[in-house]
């Protein structure tokens, strides 16, 4: 698959301190690619680099395999960017705004009516076109915001962070929006802290923190492997003090903690599917009664714990 993106080893330093250290990775052409991290991972000072607003200490960035040093009027010409802050001019009506980007991107005077047109319907506000974009909700605010993005009809859309904040109708809204946009060929890079958008829509992902690469695979791929891993949680009034030791030995059985009578076990179910059986015998020959037992497969924010120790909203 051809990527539309390269990012090569990008790092800004603050202060003395990494906040992006050698990050790579690449965006495919017609994909959503989902940037996740938690709060001062690095994601909108990646996004602020690769969007040309801040300039990188170390690396290159390369749109269609073009140093973007060299096609930086072609570059900001062909993509569209969400900033995390509302770009909009409240006292404008939603219309006006849209009109004030396209003229502000240079698209031709026949053609700034057709764009702008088009960009409210595809956010779903064409029949407030002419309210002032003060008089609108969080939500509304936002999709003008996106909209903003799309009146040069862009090949590449970054947003950062578009659905902090609103409800969960506009945020459904705003996700079958990017979707519709990925169908018709454009690429994206989505930013978010919330795992469950990035399992909704997007095809890649890439999970940062402190600045550094965690992950940077499919999501099927990730899926798949993850799938594999799950927590057995035990609820067991009694038991020998060298339970823990005994669990551990158990071939597919990952780590073992306690808390109180509460014993949570991750388990590899691919090493042995009959773990399960090992573990509830071991706590029969421990003398242990069982009150209750619940098996969890792990999901990406799981994942996400396992790899930083962090919840992701932390
Ligand atoms: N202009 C700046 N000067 C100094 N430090 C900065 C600057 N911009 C960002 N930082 C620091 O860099 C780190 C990464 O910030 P960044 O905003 O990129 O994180 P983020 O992942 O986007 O977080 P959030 O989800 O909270 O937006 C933070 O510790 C932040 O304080």
């Amino acid at each position: 698959m051809e990527n539309i993106m390269r990012i090569d080893n990008i790092t800004k330093t603050y202060d003395g301190v990494a906040v992006v250290n050698n990050l790579s990775f690449s965006l495919k052409k017609g994909h959503i690619l989902g940037f996740l991290g938690p709060n001062g991972a690095g994601k909108s000072t990646t996004i602020n680099m690769i969007s040309s607003l801040i300039h990188q200490d170390a690396g290159h960035i390369y749109y269609k395999e073009v140093d973007v040093e060299k096609c930086r009027k072609k570059f900001k010409n062909e993509i569209g960017v969400v900033p995390q802050s509302l770009a909009i001019y409240e006292d404008l009506t939603a219309y006006q705004n849209l009109k004030f980007f396209a003229e502000l991107y240079g698209v031709s005077k026949d053609k700034v009516e057709e764009v702008c047109i088009y960009a409210l319907n595809f956010v779903n506000l064409e029949n407030v076109k002419d309210k002032k974009a003060k008089t609108f909700s969080g939500g509304m605010k936002r999709r003008l915001n996106i909209a903003c993005s799309l009146v040069n009809s862009p090949e590449l859309i970054i947003l950062d962070e578009p659905t902090v904040g609103i409800d969960p109708q506009s945020r459904n809204f705003i996700l079958e929006a990017i979707k519709k946009l990925r169908d018709q060929g454009v690429s994206v890079i989505y930013t978010t802290h919330y795992m469950e958008e990035i399992e909704a829509i997007a095809e890649d992902v890439i999970i940062v923190d402190h600045g550094q690469k965690l992950v940077d695979d499919t999501i099927d791929n990730i899926r798949e492997n993850y799938s594999k891993q799950s927590i057995v949680s035990i609820r067991a009034d009694k038991f020998d003090q060298n339970l823990k030791e005994k669990i551990l030995t158990i071939a597919g059985v990952d780590s073992v903690s306690i808390d109180g009578n509460l014993i949570k076990i991750n388990i590899n179910t691919e090493v042995n599917d009959k773990v399960l059986n090992d573990i509830t015998s071991t706590f029969s020959q421990s003398n242990s009664s069982i009150s209750s037992i619940n098996s969890l497969n792990l999901n990406l924010e799981d994942i996400f714990l396992e790899l930083t120790g962090t919840k992701l909203r932390d």
